[in-house]
């Protein structure tokens, strides 16, 4: 049911990309009657995964859907001063696309918003805006204005107004809850394997050319520990290849090798710190790309 069809070589080939539902959809729109996954989503991470295969098995061929408020909640209550993504909202469609994901709920998160209380919310968001024939969240979800409503709240109120309200169990990993928070540290700590394992996927971002013909990462993202990295991106033939670059504390690319002169990408999925041995070492050698996921040293 999802829209566009969009090619990234460098996330294995074509996927469907989901329609970025901003406004109320009409009451006779093909995807009211979708069950919704309700959250943030930053990351895209194990937890998140789950549920939406939670909320494709409950919707039984109908839409699925995923609520992404724009900006991030956090940024609008200004809890975070870095930068603090794991996806830009380009990365975060086509990686839902990958799920099947048709349709994101995407409403601008601003004051009004905000100042939903949770019977509004589901009155005017979910039943009058999206017609919405269930609802699916982790047990901690909180909505509506400072917080109030909750999932044993969202369970009565689906249940008086016709809509089913699922509840996902926890995904752990080695004993921990999986959470944005958790793989943020990791990246800050330069440990992207550690993400990985985390987000289920390398980690993958985007980004900008700099005014004077640089790189560097979009400044919604959360900045790994400078250092020398291993990344990989699309190459020129349309097939991926890996490369080593030097990142910043301010986000700079720095390509290193004969590679620098080359057309620069705009996304990559950085794989790896490079833990130099020997502090004479300038080049570290590409490894092959059946060697994504190990170490390199
Ligand atoms: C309609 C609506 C209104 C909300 N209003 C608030 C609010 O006033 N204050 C707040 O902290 N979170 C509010 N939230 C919750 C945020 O969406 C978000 O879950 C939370 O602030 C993110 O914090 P966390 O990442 O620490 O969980 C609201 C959510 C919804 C759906
Ligand atoms: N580890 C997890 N296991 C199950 N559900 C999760 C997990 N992490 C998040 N969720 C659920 O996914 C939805 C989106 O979560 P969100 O708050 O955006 O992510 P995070 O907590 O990772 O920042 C919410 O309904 C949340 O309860």
């Amino acid at each position: 049911m999802a829209s566009t069809s969009h090619a990234y070589p460098l996330f294995g080939g074509t996927t469907d990309l989901p329609d970025v539902v901003t406004d109320d959809l009409a009451s006779d729109h093909p995807l009211r009657n979708a069950v919704l996954a309700l959250g943030n989503f930053d990351g895209f991470h194990l937890g998140h995964q789950a549920l939406a295969g939670m909320a494709h098995r409950l919707a039984a061929g109908r839409p699925v859907a995923v609520m992404s408020c724009e900006p991030h909640p956090r940024s609008f209550f200004c809890k975070e001063n870095a930068p603090f993504r794991l996806a830009t909202p380009a990365t975060k469609r086509w990686q839902l696309g990958q799920y099947g994901v048709d349709f994101i709920y995407s409403p601008l998160f601003d004051h009004a918003f905000a100042g939903l209380s949770p019977i509004e919310f589901v009155d005017r968001i979910l039943v009058d805006a999206l017609g919405v024939r269930g609802v699916i969240a982790g047990p901690d979800f909180r909505f509506g204005n400072r917080r109030a409503g909750d999932m044993s709240l969202l369970s009565e109120l689906g249940a008086a107004r016709g809509f089913s309200v699922s509840i996902a169990p926890d995904i752990t990993h080695a004993g921990v809850r999986v959470s944005s928070t958790l793989i943020r540290a990791a990246i800050q700590a330069g440990d992207l394997h550690g993400a990985s394992r985390l987000l289920g996927h390398g980690w993958l971002v985007e980004t900008r050319q700099t005014p004077n013909g640089g790189l560097k990462l979009h400044h919604d993202l959360c900045k790994p520990r400078a250092g020398r990295y291993v990344g990989f991106v699309d190459g020129p033939d349309g097939r991926g290849e890996r490369r080593c670059i030097d990142i910043t504390s301010a986000g700079e690319f720095l390509p290193l090798g004969p590679q620098a002169v080359r057309a620069t990408p705009t996304m990559w999925r950085l794989e790896a710190q490079v833990v130099r041995k020997r502090p004479d070492v300038r080049q570290v050698p590409f490894r092959p790309a059946d060697n994504a996921q190990k170490p390199i040293r």
